[in-house]
């Protein structure tokens, strides 16, 4: 492992307290147009559990699963949330690590769950003097040991359903929803997100049916997101007789908000009224395969990184473009072919 003096672990980041809440949302809502009732509506989900999200300790526990697999230090860095990725780089930097190796604990291709993280790096290398060059590891969606993972979970899921309902279970495999323009644009060459997000569905499912679909929609009502969401599709299957289903959040690799809240609360109320037995998969967290997987992408010859092109920032209606954005890089880079 030569190559990397860190590991430096990047994530969302949520609240640790009732106060934190609002100022978390304000950050990770900024400028994306999501309605103040929409806002509100979540603050009270976070505020339902105490004001802490799950997602701070799941990175700690991560992190403190990956520290005997990995001869490195490990570094910790948010999005949205302490610990903020610039202070985290400054650390760094202190400390003298030249060069870090980045594992993103999101595993699809798009503008929120790839891109929007390499730009937060970026800008938080840029904010600071003596910033570490950062190498971020592959995608690993497809790894065999986040399908590992997976796979173990649904297995246990599908064991937690009445032994008569096992066999005829329908797997419904859940990702948060995006804008359909966002996955339209997602990856090398578009549609990537829902394309990666099937792959490993198929590679879970097995020889079992099953079905995709969306969850936690934000954003403003008039702009179309993918769908169907998840509380519809229990409708429609409650409705074509399923006997059951087992929910398995492939879209996210630890148990947070989105799946305490979104699936165990808010789906798991929809079944509950419709009479639709049902159980979650644990997401992938500290799964021995889930954390030597990690171990294993650093030891992978290192990664090219993304196209200028992939996952382009999504356009906000009425702003003027920021001047080195990747949409204004992509046109530069179009019109470099054009004159070539
Ligand atoms: C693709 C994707 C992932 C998966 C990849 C990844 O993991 O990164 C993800 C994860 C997460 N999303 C999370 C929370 C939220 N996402 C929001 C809003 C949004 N998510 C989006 C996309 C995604 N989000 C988008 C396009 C928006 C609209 C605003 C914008 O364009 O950015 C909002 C705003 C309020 C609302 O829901 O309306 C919240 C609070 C948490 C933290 C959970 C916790 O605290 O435990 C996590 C891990
Ligand atoms: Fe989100």
């Amino acid at each position: 492992m030569g190559r990397y003096d860190a590991l430096l672990v990047v994530s969302f980041g949520g609240p640790e307290k009732p106060e934190d809440v609002m100022p978390f949302l304000e950050n990770v809502v900024r400028g994306r147009g999501v309605p103040r009732e929409r806002l509100l509506e979540v603050e009270a989900h976070y505020q339902g559990f105490g004001g802490v999200s799950p997602i701070n300790g799941q990175c700690r526990d991560l992190i403190e699963a990956l520290r005997p697999h990995v001869d490195l230090p490990i570094y910790w860095g948010n999005r949205n949330w302490h610990p903020f990725l610039a202070d985290t780089m400054r650390e760094m930097a202190a400390d003298g690590v030249r060069r870090a190796a980045a594992f993103i604990t999101a595993a699809y291709s798009s503008y929120s769950s790839c891109r929007q993280y390499l730009d937060d790096i970026a800008r938080a290398r840029a904010e600071v003097p003596g910033a570490p060059e950062v190498v971020r590891l592959r995608h690993y969606f497809d790894h065999p040991g986040f399908v590992a993972a997976m796979t173990d979970h649904t297995r246990e899921a599908l064991d937690r359903l009445p032994p008569e309902l096992r066999a005829d279970a329908r797997l419904v495999f859940t990702a948060h929803s995006i804008p359909v323009s966002m996955a339209a644009s997602s990856g090398p060459s578009g549609g990537a997100y829902e394309a990666q997000l099937r792959a490993t569905a198929s590679l879970v499912a097995g020889d079992r049916p099953w079905d995709l679909v969306w969850q936690s929609r934000s954003g403003p009502p008039q702009v179309p997101w993918l769908e169907p969401d998840v509380c519809d599709h229990l409708e429609a299957l409650a409705a074509a007789g399923a006997p059951a289903v087992v929910l398995v959040p492939i879209g996210f690799v630890s148990d947070h908000m989105e799946v305490v809240y979104d699936l165990d609360t808010e789906a798991a109320a929809k079944a509950r009224e419709l009479g639709l037995p049902m159980t979650r998969a644990a997401t992938a967290g500290t799964h021995p395969r889930f954390v030597s997987m990690v171990a294993e992408l650093l030891a992978e010859p290192e990664p090219a990184a993304c196209g200028a092109s992939c996952c382009p920032a999504p356009r906000r209606p009425g702003r003027p473009e920021p001047a080195g954005s990747t949409q204004a890089a992509q046109a530069a880079q179009s019109a470099q072919a054009v004159q070539e």
